[in-house]
């Protein structure tokens, strides 16, 4: 059986905070603000895995109440969501995102992000795709005030 899932999460900007993005620190000017690391692609990865499995989304794994997960690195997020489509008999068989990101630039950061996404999951990076692009410098990522993520995933048994 194949199922799909998609995902998609958005974060604010926020000055003194590290950028994270598909688990990798990207020099900018302002991170993301979050309960977690707020590493807003991981986040889209995730859901579209759980949506993928029928199961409730990050936040019920993930409660943003919860004290003990403050400051989080989203890759163990991805590590959970790996273990629950296991539990249940699928592998992944690929995911595939974009960011929407005014800035800063991060392709070049792409293949890390694969590395550390696709390690995270169980699977090899060709199996994780990480595109980009601007919002054309229309609406809030447009303004620079933060950064949305969309995702997919295929999973099989
Ligand atoms: N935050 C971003 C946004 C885009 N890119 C790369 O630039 C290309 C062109 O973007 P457009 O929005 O003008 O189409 C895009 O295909 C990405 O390769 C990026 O690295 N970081
Ligand atoms: C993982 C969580 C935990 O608080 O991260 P946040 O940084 O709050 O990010 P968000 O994408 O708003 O919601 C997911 C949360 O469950």
């Amino acid at each position: 059986m194949t199922r799909v899932g998609i995902g998609y999460d958005v974060h604010p900007f926020q000055e003194g905070r590290p950028l994270i993005l598909g688990g990798v620190e990207i020099p900018h000017t302002h991170g993301l603000q979050g309960h977690s690391d707020a590493d807003v692609l991981c986040h889209a990865i995730a859901d579209a895995v759980l949506g993928a499995l029928g199961l409730p989304d990050i936040g019920y794994y993930f409660p943003p109440s919860d004290a003990s997960i403050e400051g989080i690195c989203s890759l163990r997020i991805l590590e959970r969501c790996a273990a629950l489509a296991a539990e249940k008999g699928y592998t992944i068989e690929n995911v595939d995102s974009s960011l929407v990101a005014e800035a800063p630039r991060v392709m070049k950061h792409a293949p890390l992000m694969k590395e550390k996404i696709s390690a995270a999951l169980g699977i090899q990076p060709d199996q994780v795709g990480v595109k980009a692009t601007t919002n054309e410098r229309m609406g809030f990522v447009g303004r620079e005030e933060g950064i949305a993520a969309m995702a997919v995933a295929c999973l099989v048994k």
